[in-house]
């Protein structure tokens, strides 16, 4: 079986105006950065990625996970972990529900209960659990986010712009937290950015479209 994430002749069009080609494999524990101007097709690609790209795109070539052609699987049979700008925690749950959120089902409720609080330990929120998510600053709703993509045991982490809204310091944190795990756990990420000290903290290949 072929690891990772392959794009194989990937072209995504508008109408007649084409957006993006991309031809690569992103190795598992890996970064593809994605960089290029507002409107170049960053979220795009992420969409097509995630399975909901709008249906006026056309698209042709493959992109297959795992050895897994990706065409025609529904975006929650993909099992691909995204994050976004926002953590997009659910504000009616507390952190420790937020986290449990992403837990496989079929978990006993004692080891959902003690992966809760193994991911808070990780995370350094230890005692968080209770906690409103709206008590959170930015960095610590990042990393319950992170944690909470993580727990679902994704086969690729897509990451549109996840670090943009943090300060210097957390940003390297963050970058440090996400790209470790993702190497520890072996799945291929793709990073949208604008930053170029993301990609170089990233280390993989960078791909800029136009
Ligand atoms: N549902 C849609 N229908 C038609 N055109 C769309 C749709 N979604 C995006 N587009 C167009 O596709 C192009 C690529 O948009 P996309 O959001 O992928 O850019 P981006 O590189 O992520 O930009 P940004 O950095 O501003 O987020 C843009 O011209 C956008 O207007």
């Amino acid at each position: 079986m072929s690891k990772g994430l392959h794009f194989q002749g990937v072209r995504i069009a508008h109408g007649t105006t084409a957006l993006l080609s991309v031809d690569t494999v992103v190795a598992p524990g890996e970064v593809l950065t994605v960089m290029g101007p507002s409107g170049s097709g960053k979220s795009t690609l992420l969409n097509l990625v995630m399975g909901g790209l709008a249906p006026s795109f056309q698209t042709t070539g493959c992109i297959s996970l795992d050895g897994r052609d990706l065409t025609g699987v529904p975006p929650e049979a993909r099992h691909i972990g995204i994050l976004y700008q926002d953590p997009l925690l659910f504000p009616h749950l507390d952190v420790a529900s937020n986290l449990a959120f992403g837990l496989p089902r079929g978990c006993s409720r004692a080891a959902r209960r003690e992966m809760v609080a193994d991911a808070l330990k990780q995370i350094n929120l230890d005692g968080f659990g209770p906690r409103d998510p709206s008590t959170l600053s930015g960095g610590q709703a990042a990393r319950v986010a992170l944690m909470r993509t993580l727990l679902s045991r994704p086969c690729a982490l897509l990451l549109d712009e996840p670090f943009s809204k943090l300060d210097t310091e957390l940003r390297a944190q963050m970058r440090e937290l996400v790209f470790g795990r993702a190497r520890d756990a072996a799945i291929p990420v793709v990073l949208v950015t604008h930053d170029e000290a993301d990609a170089a903290a990233a280390g993989g290949e960078v791909i800029r479209l136009d």
